[in-house]
């Protein structure tokens, strides 16, 4: 079980934080830095977080449940507003939620909308978050922390870069203070209650991820269909990629197959990494027509 010393203060505090934001804004690394481990994916690419993955960062006077959510934005398709529900049910239920703005953008519409949208949330503490302060100046930073002022009374502001790790321990510090004095909910080996397939799946995908094309993104899911020990030891991954259309499996694949040759590579380095042991990965890509729009095809997917 765990063993939690209890600081001066002495209360422990325990809670949900969600971080929400544009896409890209930097949710996802931040997540995984206060987790100090790699639980949400981080890509280049815009709105790539499809699911409400938690990472639980432990302190010896508490513990954040980070719930990491998909963007907010305007459905299109099916799959679209079955993360916007998703997006719904998990804010309604958090105990803060963290507004997240780069330093190095100017603040804009997409902000407002989803600053508009944190009314719907009575209920959870508001906190502004300019992410990415390595990437701006000292005076681009005042003006938007200024600009973050003017939206709302927050309960805190706190710049922060995930990359340099500049102010992350404030902003725990601020989470944790807003949360209610709790036992620890979790116990202290567990970062994250995804399973984990689930964990090795979002791997996979964001392997697959890197360097893809505008149009792929999106048409991308993976799943692990089957597990296997050898006799020597090495464990046997069977893992399928899905994509939409016919024509993004031969872009996947790439000539010869040397792109999932790539993929794979890289999804069973991270894999070897996150479970500490040596696998065998076996991927094929298959073609699920419209998976986004056809609640049969996104059940299957897990969505
Ligand atoms: N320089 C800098 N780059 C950052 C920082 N945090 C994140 N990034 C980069 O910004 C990009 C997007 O980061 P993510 O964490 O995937 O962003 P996200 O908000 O989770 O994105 P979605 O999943 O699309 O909603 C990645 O290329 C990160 O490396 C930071 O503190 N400094």
């Amino acid at each position: 079980m765990t063993d939690h010393t209890e600081t001066g203060s002495g209360e422990f505090r325990a809670g949900f934080v969600s971080f929400v934001g544009r896409p890209n804004v930097g949710k996802s690394t931040l997540t995984n830095a206060l987790v100090g481990e790699k639980i949400a994916i981080t890509s280049p690419k815009p709105q790539t977080t499809r699911r409400a993955i938690r990472g639980i960062a432990h302190r010896p006077d508490g513990q954040l449940i980070i719930v990491d959510t998909p963007g907010i934005h305007r459905p299109r398709t099916l799959l679209g507003e079955r993360l916007n529900a998703l997006v719904e049910a998990t804010l309604g239920d958090v105990d803060v939620i963290g507004f997240c703005v780069p330093a190095n953008e100017k603040l804009g519409p997409g902000d407002k909308f989803i600053n508009e949208r944190l009314e719907d949330f009575p209920r959870a503490k508001k906190v502004a978050i300019l992410t990415k302060v390595d990437e701006a100046s000292k005076s681009e930073i005042i003006d938007q922390l200024t600009r973050l002022g003017t939206l709302r009374e927050w309960d805190a502001v706190v710049p922060i870069s995930a990359v340099t790790q500049e102010q992350l321990d404030v902003l725990s510090d601020v989470l944790l203070g807003l949360m209610p004095i709790s036992p620890p909910l979790y116990d202290a080996e567990q970062t994250t209650d995804e399973s984990e397939d689930d964990r090795i799946a979002e791997l996979i995908r964001e392997a697959a991820l890197e360097g893809a094309r505008e149009e792929l993104p999106h048409s991308l899911a993976a799943t692990v269909d089957d597990r296997e020990v050898r006799d020597d030891g090495l464990l046997e991954l069977y893992a399928s990629i899905y994509v939409e259309r016919d024509s993004q499996k031969g872009i996947v694949i790439g000539k010869g197959g040397s792109r999932l040759r790539d993929v794979g590579e890289k999804a069973r380095h991270e894999i070897e990494a996150l479970l500490g042991r040596r696998v065998y990965l076996s991927l094929r890509v298959k073609v699920l027509k419209e998976w986004q729009r056809d609640s049969k095809a996104l059940g299957k997917l897990g969505f």
